[in-house]
């Protein structure tokens, strides 16, 4: 099937190389050549804008979206006068939800169908496929199949779920139409948000289990600082980067997450490449305002969120209030950082 595919960074780049190598036609558009180029030598067709890209598109077009989401709306409006009736966008980037339900409502009257797609894999999906949660109109839905299924994991070596009979479903497969407009990027925000959640459970165990070495230390008792009651409790050198590696083998905690975790501590055990500062896309945030806009608890997802936000300093002058009031009414000093 042809494709045509704007924004060539990490995962556009990496999506096209797998639908190349699955037997489809691509054709590219990037603001940067050497992306273009790049592609062109392995097979793709390059265009030079976004009316070229559609002039090599047989109708009905089909032209795949992957951009930053602040992006979207202008490669949209850039696009509208070069597509026609039957023609379907696809925005595979990470978009809200809400912003899918606009684009769709606006493409509706000229017959233009708009697709969201929320795309989890990121640099290892060429490798192994791409998880697909998908939105929009089941017909264009139906009609991109072909491009899905390469996209997708397929089935792979994962043991069949219990109860399942059949030819394999396309959820079976790695990919899913999740309902109308919207609904694959607000099952990809929850992905996120459940995201942020595990890999905070992680980082903290983790780091309770490097830090179960204290009572090894200097015990010189400080006033300012609660003792350490049994210091013998706490004597264990933990070797973290073999505790991670021990738990991807048949434990109830192991996962894909964990085993990129492992494959970090091996590279570095004290991650001394890292600050610590957390970046956030803005898919937790999204997950946080629908769970407050449902009534729903979730509790986890929105402390991991927090949490990113304290990695990045937004926390100090709350943690100096702290340490104020402390002196305010206790005469209590700030112990020296250690
Ligand atoms: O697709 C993803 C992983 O499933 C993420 O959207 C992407 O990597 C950015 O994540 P974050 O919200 O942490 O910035």
């Amino acid at each position: 099937m042809q494709l045509g595919m704007i924004g060539l960074g990490r995962m556009g780049a990496n999506m096209v190389q797998r639908l190349m190598a699955g037997g489809h036609d691509c054709v590219v558009y990037d603001h940067g050549r050497d992306a273009v180029e790049a592609l062109v030598r392995d097979g793709a067709t390059g265009a030079s804008d976004l009316a070229d890209l559609c002039a090599r598109l047989s109708a009905p077009r089909a032209v795949w979206i992957m951009v930053p989401a602040a992006a979207v709306d202008q490669v949209i409006d850039q696009l509208r006068p070069h597509l026609a009736p039957g023609d379907i966008l696809i925005d595979g980037g990470n978009s809200h939800y809400q912003e899918d339900i606009r684009h769709a409502e606006s493409l509706r009257d000229a017959g233009i169908h708009f697709v969201d797609c929320g795309t989890s894999g990121g640099v290892w999906g060429r490798e192994r496929g791409y998880c697909l949660m998908i939105g929009g109109d089941a017909d264009a839905v139906r009609h991109l199949d072909p491009i899905f299924a390469t996209l997708a994991p397929g089935v792979g070596d994962i043991e069949r779920t219990a109860g399942r009979q059949g030819a394999p479903s396309t959820a079976e497969q790695g990919y899913l139409h999740c309902g109308p407009s919207g609904a694959g990027h607000f099952v990809k925000m929850v992905h996120n948000g459940i995201e942020y959640a595990l890999m905070g459970a992680y980082a903290e165990g983790l780091n309770l289990l490097k830090r179960a070495d204290i009572g090894m230390g200097d015990q010189t008792v400080d006033a300012e600082t609660a003792p350490l009651a049994h210091p013998e409790h706490y004597r264990y050198a933990f070797n973290i980067a073999d505790i991670a590696e021990l738990w991807r083998r048949g434990s109830v905690v192991s996962s894909w997450l964990l085993d990129l975790t492992a494959g970090a501590l091996q590279q570095d055990p004290g991650l001394e490449h890292f600050s610590g500062r957390v970046s956030d896309s803005g898919e937790g945030r999204w997950t946080c305002q629908a769970a407050i806009d449902t009534g729903t608890p979730a509790p986890l997802l929105t402390l991991a969120l927090y949490e990113r936000f304290a990695s990045r300093g937004d926390a100090d002058f709350a943690n100096r209030i702290l340490s104020a009031m402390r002196y305010q009414f206790g005469g209590h000093h700030e112990k020296p950082s250690d």
